[in-house]
């Protein structure tokens, strides 16, 4: 049976679950179970709190787990991505009343407030700056208004947080970071859960290639087919099947769903007429 840490909690959670839902796996029925055995996919789920997954992934009691990149690095743990998910995407800055800060280098003896000391400590070390590092477990904008810290280091999405705290960021982003699956690093494929892992990857990458793709249908004039797949390639190539009518073809091709509408309207103006576009719900590349 394969074993996969998943988030319990947090930005990270819903997504994931609902991902995995997607994916054809059974998921928990109520917040508070801790695991949950998936029988038919020979799957076993722990919900796990996101900043532990990956000591548990790298202690190698899990096989594989779904975290964020920043919580990865943060860990210090012995485990590396092995497929990104796309979601829970963010930047990790530092932050600061406006006018009190400008570069790493002013950093030097002032006091940093963070959930992310690995990442923080890190990266000061790398840069030789020597300042103090507070830990805090969330809600660390609030640490400069209470004199808890000057500086603080944090995720950043839209910046909404750090606006009503009256903060700005400064300096280079420190890391970015998404969704990722994890694995112990250098670990040897087990002839009994490798083949599950492969198509527990499949399975994801194939939902986020539904997410991201549309199916796109055609019909267009022999003359102008060139010109047609040449904005419809596909992933391989297109389908082309002849119609009734002589000197028209159907055409059918994979499409990123955010260029859909150009697409019809390029496909429109040389002609093309009947043109749809469908969703994918699952597909194995
Ligand atoms: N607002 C956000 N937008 C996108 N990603 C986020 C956001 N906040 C946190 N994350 C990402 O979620 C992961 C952190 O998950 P975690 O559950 O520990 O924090 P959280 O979402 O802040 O939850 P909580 O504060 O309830 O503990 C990190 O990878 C982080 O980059
Ligand atoms: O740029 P934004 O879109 O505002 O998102 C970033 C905020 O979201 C997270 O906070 P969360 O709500 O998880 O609270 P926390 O700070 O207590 O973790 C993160 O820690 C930032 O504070
Ligand atoms: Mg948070």
């Amino acid at each position: 049976m394969l074993r996969i840490a998943v988030p319990n909690k947090g930005s990270l959670s819903g997504p994931a679950a609902d991902m995995l839902h997607e994916a054809g796996y059974q998921q928990r029925r109520e917040s508070k179970e801790l695991r949950i055995v998936d029988p038919v996919n020979e799957v076993e789920f722990f919900y796990l709190r996101p900043r532990d997954i990956a000591i548990y992934v790298s202690s190698g009691r899990l096989d594989i787990g779904i975290t964020g990149s920043d919580l990865l690095v943060d860990s210090g743990a012995d485990a590396e991505e092995i497929l990104p998910l796309g979601f829970a995407r963010s930047t990790f800055h530092f932050a600061a009343k406006p006018g009190t800060a400008t570069g790493i280098e002013g950093l030097k003896g002032r006091t940093i407030a963070t959930s992310y000391e690995g990442i923080v400590a890190a990266h000061l070390a790398e840069r030789g700056v020597d300042a103090s590092v507070v830990h805090l477990d969330g809600a660390v904008e609030t640490a400069i208004e209470l004199g808890v810290a000057e500086v603080i280091a944090d995720v950043v999405e839209t910046g909404t947080s750090l606006r009503n705290a009256g903060l700005e960021v400064f300096g280079e982003p420190i890391m970015k970071s998404e969704a990722i699956v994890i694995r112990r690093t250098g670990a040897e494929p087990d002839a009994t859960t490798e083949p599950k892992v492969q198509q527990f990857l499949r399975r994801l990458q194939g939902v986020l290639v539904a997410r991201t793709y549309v199916m796109m249908d055609y019909d267009c004039r022999v003359e102008q087919l060139e010109k047609a797949v040449a904005l419809t390639p596909g992933l391989e190539s297109p389908t082309v099947s002849p119609l009734h009518n002589e000197g028209w073809v159907a055409v059918r091709a994979m499409v990123p769903a955010k260029e859909a509408q150009r697409i019809m309207d390029d496909l429109y103006e040389i002609g093309a007429r009947a043109i749809l576009t469908t969703a994918i719900h699952a597909c194995r590349l």
